[in-house]
């Protein structure tokens, strides 16, 4: 049974944030997730999910380790298929949805070792590739993300902040309507990690795609997130709405009380000595 607990009060609750920091909802596609249920053999992984998210929101899915987040994010991007359930993408039935609107961003940057660092993002236009403004678009999302002028480099001589915003680009350059994140930032470093946070909250803010985040960080989740969904034994246990004003401000002492909220509930079923 999903249990919805509400946001703690806040001085801004109720209020929506300024028009001007809210995405533009036109260009993200809606989902919604209908009984979704995903099982390897024996293992149970997700045992029936409904929600739904509307166009244009940044959702973030958290949960102990094993308990089916980025298989969730694996179906709903298409790279598997539900034992059972359904989901649409903009009410469109998923096998009709356009791919290259549904774009995935990974941990790792998985950037191509023998191509410039221009030649990786333009991968990300796929078939938009041969588009005569693919190589301005692609100049473009570079000067989004800070990189433009090392376009001409190879990856290896980049940081490892460096490779995903590399990736970022490369995830961005299509112009998705569904950017998935499956821990991005989980191999950086705390700061760097902050500031990719601040840049996946502009870029977002910009562009108005629906985000869905897989992040094992609750204060991330919720320094991003308009909602946060947490998976346990293979269900939606709590999905949370931040009704936080924008851009955020980490280590709030708003934001912590929905920190404590999650790591609460998600402490509550812990067994003796298991970690959350
Ligand atoms: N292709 C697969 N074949 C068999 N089992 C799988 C496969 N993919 C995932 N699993 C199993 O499904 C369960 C959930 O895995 P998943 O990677 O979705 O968890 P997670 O919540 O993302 O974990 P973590 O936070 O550690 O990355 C695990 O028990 C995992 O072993």
């Amino acid at each position: 049974m999903n249990t919805r607990v509400k946001p703690p009060l806040t001085a801004w609750q109720g209020e929506r944030p300024a028009a001007a920091l809210q995405p533009q909802s036109n260009g993200g596609l809606s989902i919604r997730v209908d009984g979704l249920k995903k099982a390897f053999g024996e293992n149970n992984v997700l045992r029936g999910l409904d929600f739904e998210v509307a166009a244009g929101e940044f959702i973030a899915i958290v949960g102990r380790s094993g308990c089916g987040k980025s298989t969730l994010l694996r179906l709903l991007v298409g790279l598997d298929t539900p034992t059972a359930g359904t989901f649409r993408i903009g009410g469109s039935a998923v096998n009709v949805v356009d791919r290259e609107a549904v774009r995935v961003m990974f941990q790792e940057p998985r950037l191509l070792p023998w191509a410039s660092v221009l030649s990786n993002v333009e991968v990300g236009l796929g078939r938009q590739r041969k588009a005569a403004e693919g190589r301005a678009r692609a100049l473009e999302t570079l000067k989004r993300v800070g990189l433009v002028e090392r376009r001409g480099d190879w990856p290896y001589v980049l940081s490892g902040g460096q490779k995903q915003r590399v990736a970022l680009s490369r995830a961005l350059v299509s112009q998705p309507r569904v950017l998935a994140f499956d821990e991005p930032l989980g191999a950086l470093d705390a700061l760097t990690r902050i500031s990719m946070q601040r840049l996946l909250e502009q870029v977002w803010t910009d562009q108005g795609f629906t985000a869905l985040l897989v992040t094992h960080d609750v204060a991330e989740a919720v320094t991003l997130a308009d909602r946060v969904l947490l998976i346990e034994e293979g269900r939606i246990s709590l999905d949370l709405r931040i009704d936080l004003p924008r851009p955020r401000q980490r280590g709030s002492a708003d934001a912590a009380a929905f920190e404590g909220l999650i790591l609460r509930e998600l402490f509550k079923n812990a067994r003796p000595g298991e970690d959350a």
